[in-house]
């Protein structure tokens, strides 16, 4: 026997049944019993008073127990339960000394103590020994009978068997040997068990169902001491390894982990004290519950104080960390583990649901940290891409090449990144965030191909404004028959040659067709909207252009040359033929024609309209309801092509007619004068007349020097009044004419001359009507808007030609009227 280790024990229960929970924790910590696991085992001794139990006890295992001192005399030294380590003995092995039974068949109610203790030992013990003195077998009135009964009866109250291991060991055994003593002593516990009362159930189990047993014989210690301690030294061997199977407790079961013994033993306490049913194996269950839960519960605590995770958790805040996932897998295995280290023993069932609740609760706790490695990762992995895309593009590779070849490439990187935060214990599946990454990936590439494709656009945008804007403008500006055609056929070539060089673009970028189509469609349109926009622009400045056209054509000549105005040109015809010009330059502009079935007769109803004498619409300023031009539309085009209205085209040539009536007044002017610098001399046909009707008179005047003086006088109002009346002009129209003009204007203007000079003292009248033409001060501002419509900033040119007269000679007017 092991002498040399200090024994553990404790008083578990006191006589008045209270439980030593704190004595049964520190008993429980001093033998590290929790460590155990299952390789424990539970010895309890019960028997008859004074029967020498803590004696056998003391020599078997090695304990301390209070033994009677026997000179004092016999009296009751266990009270209650109390409970010690055996020294020595593995597996560890503890036993507990029940208080002695009295002897007699006291306490037949099941609150009697010695029941309760008695049920607590079977409860709980693996191996239960029974002692009783040698002399009690086969005695009808032995005390053993009692206890036996006991025994039986509070095991129908365990609701399965405990396979538990009765070992019988009788006292002062007798020179009778074993093998006669062992039949009589189990014919008397068979007895026993027969006559104890069984529920339904087990009425017919036999004893060897409940119970193994086992007897063994001792000679008395106090007479026998040194016999008494070689039997006991044998009988200890028996308990070295009693759990094994073929060992005194090889048939036990539900054992309770030894890390829930503590707990068991005070819940099984409990219940008998309550008097209740103890059902074993929900009581095995719910002690597996309790324990796993704390097992769990102490797992989950070390984990979320854990360094390494601790210092996981905080890296994580701010950058990915490399080796993330193995380095969680390896901490929470480590924590689970454990759990499964200290749970292993207790029920399956529980076990597993704990063990399940715990990971679920560490998953809970880390999930966290996993979806911030999760963001780091794919973060970087799109700036990287961004990065890798930008440079593959600036080094000219073609964009839907390089957006191919990035986006695998850093979706690969990103799954080889994900591997590395896998744990184990998860299970998580990180497709969600890669579809986010991918997501994000194709948002950037479908951005950056928008602004591209926009770059794109505004280029060939910028070609076609370049290539069509200057030479529609010089189409438009020299008007003519063929300049629709033209426009057209430019129209087309640039268009062409702008979708061609723009698709080929296209392609580089993977676009689908339907949007190739509206982007070349959209480019089309662009370039139809210049020539529109610049067809527009020229609208509205149309009456600058069909002055300017007017002026050029007027002033020049068919070599460019400017005209002189000698009195031999046609001035009639020019203005015709200038006005003409302008008038196709109008009907040129009035209507966008970009179709080659754009046909119609603006040109023909303008002539009409506005040229053809016959129609009688030129001389009228205003509008009437037969009037071709009484309309806001053409007939044959559209509104949307419509660029000056047939009302604003007749108001325009109004202005025209205006605005250029000065020019043509001026020509006529210059003409007549110059032909009166050639014609200084009254007619041929006067001359002659004169001669030879007045041949008398004038030489009677020439011979009378006062006759002479009045002629001379005479002579000089004439000739102011033939400048002045401007005579010549009607003599030119013939004698008669000329003649009652002459006399017609003659004598009022003399009259009227002479008081002129008698009131300004023989100042000449110079009143030349066109020295105060207000048309010299013409502002030549005034044009069609751009929305078309007309608008003029000479407006005061408009009311002076209405009063035309009052500055222009009738003839002179009259000669403008030029159609
Ligand atoms: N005749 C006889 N007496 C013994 C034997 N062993 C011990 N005794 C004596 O019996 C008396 C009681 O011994 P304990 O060991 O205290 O008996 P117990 O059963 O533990 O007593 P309680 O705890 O009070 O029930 C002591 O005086 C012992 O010397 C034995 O084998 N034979």
């Amino acid at each position: 026997m092991d002498q040399g280790r200090q024994c553990c024990s404790t008083h578990l229960i006191d006589g008045d049944g209270t439980f030593n929970v704190s004595g049964m924790d520190t008993f429980m910590k001093e033998v590290k019993l929790a460590e155990r696991g299952l390789s424990y085992a539970v010895v309890s001794i019960m028997g008859p008073q004074s029967s020498g139990k803590s004696t056998l006890l003391n020599h078997l295992f090695g304990t301390n127990f209070r033994e009677m001192d026997a000179f004092k005399g016999r009296s009751q030294t266990t009270k209650g339960i109390w409970m010690a380590e055996c020294t020595g003995i593995e597996p560890c092995t503890i036993v507990m000394d029940l208080e002695g039974t009295d002897g007699r068949e006291r306490g037949e109610d099941d609150t009697a103590f010695e029941k309760q203790s008695a049920l607590f030992a079977l409860a709980v013990s693996d191996i239960v020994l029974i002692n009783m003195w040698c002399h009690d077998i086969g005695r009808e009135q032995a005390a053993n009978k009692p206890l036996l009964k006991t025994v039986f009866q509070v095991m129908m109250r365990l609701f399965s068997p405990r396979k538990t291991t009765l070992v019988f060991v009788i006292r002062d055994k007798t020179r009778t040997p074993l093998e006669n003593l062992e039949p009589v002593l189990r014919e008397d516990i068979q007895k026993i068990w027969d006559s104890v009362p069984k529920p339904q159930a087990h009425k017919e189990t036999p004893l060897s169902e409940f119970f193994n047993v086992e007897v063994v014989a001792l000679s008395s210690y106090e007479e026998k001491e040194e016999q008494f301690k070689e039997q006991v030294a044998s009988l200890r061997q028996r308990f070295f390894h009693s759990i094994a199977p073929g060992g005194l407790a090889g048939d036990r079961r539900g054992v309770v982990p030894a890390s829930g013994f503590s707990f068991s033993a005070q819940r099984i306490w409990k219940i008998i004290k309550e008097n209740k049913d103890l059902d074993l194996p929900a009581h095995k269950v719910m002690v597996a519950t309790v324990r796993c839960e704390e097992i769990a519960n102490e797992k989950l605590a070390s984990f979320v104080s854990n360094e390494d995770w601790c210092e996981l958790d905080k890296a994580i805040q701010t950058q990915p960390v490399s080796g993330f996932g193995k380095k969680l897998t390896s901490i929470l295995g480590n924590c689970l583990s454990e759990y499964d280290m200290e749970a292993t023993y207790f029920d399956d069932g529980v076990r597993s649901a704990k063990r399940k609740q715990l990971k679920e609760k560490l998953l809970q706790l880390v999930q966290p940290a996993y979806h911030s490695m999760l963001g780091h990762i794919r973060t970087e992995t799109l700036d990287k891409f961004k990065e890798a895309f930008d440079k593959a593009l600036s080094g000219g590779e073609g964009f839907s090449v390089a957006a191919h070849n990035c986006t695998d490439c850093f979706m690969t990187q990103f799954d080889e990144a994900c591997s590395d935060v896998i744990i184990q214990q998860a299970n998580w599946d990180s497709s969600k965030v890669r579809e986010k990454l991918q997501r994000d990936i194709y948002a950037h590439v479908a951005a950056v191909r928008a602004a591209k494709l926009s770059e794109l656009t505004t280029l060939y945008e910028k070609k076609l404004n370049e290539a069509l804007s200057g030479p529609v403008e010089a189409l438009l500006d020299g008007a003519g028959e063929d300049t629709w055609p033209a426009i057209r056929k430019l129209l087309r070539r640039e268009t062409e040659s702008a979708v061609s060089g723009f698709s080929v673009k296209l392609f580089s970028f993977d676009v689908d067709e339907q949007t190739k189509c509206k982007m070349i469609a959209s480019l089309e349109d662009y370039a139809r909207g210049v020539v529109e926009s610049k067809a527009k622009e020229e609208a509205a400045r149309v009456l600058i252009r069909m002055k300017d056209r007017f002026a050029t054509l007027f002033s020049q000549d068919s070599d460019s040359m400017p005209r002189v105005w000698t009195g031999k040109e046609d001035i009639r015809a020019i203005t015709k033929m200038a006005r003409s010009a302008s008038l196709k330059l109008l009907s040129v502009i009035a209507a966008i024609r970009l179709d080659d079935d754009d046909d119609d007769n603006i040109e023909k109803t303008l002539a009409v309209a506005l040229v053809d004498t016959r129609s009688g619409a030129t001389t009228n300023k205003s509008i009437t309801s037969d009037d071709p031009l009484a309309s806001s539309t053409w007939a044959e085009v559209s509104p949307s092509k419509t660029l000056i209205t047939p009302v604003q085209c007749k108001s325009l040539w109004r202005q025209f007619k205006i605005e250029t009536e000065y020019a043509v007044t001026q020509a006529i002017a210059a003409q007549e004068a110059s032909k009166r610098n050639n014609n200084w001399l009254p007619p041929p046909w006067a001359i002659v007349a004169l001669v030879v009707l007045g041949f008398n008179e004038f030489m009677t005047l020439l011979r009378n020097p006062l006759y002479l003086g009045v002629i001379f006088v005479g002579f000089l109002l004439v000739k102011a009044l033939w400048v002045q009346l401007d005579i010549s002009g009607e003599f030119r129209n013939g004698a008669l004419p000329g003649l009652l003009a002459l006399s017609t204007k003659f004598l009022p203007t003399v009259m009227n001359l002479l008081r002129k000079l008698a009131e300004e003292g023989q100042k000449p009248a110079t009143t030349d009507p066109q020295s105060n033409h207000p048309l010299a001060a013409r502002s030549h501002q005034s044009g069609v808007t751009n929305n078309g419509d007309f608008s003029s900033t000479g407006s005061s040119d408009v009311t002076t030609s209405e009063n035309g007269s009052e500055y222009s000679s009738p003839s002179i007017h009259e000669k403008i009227k030029i159609k």
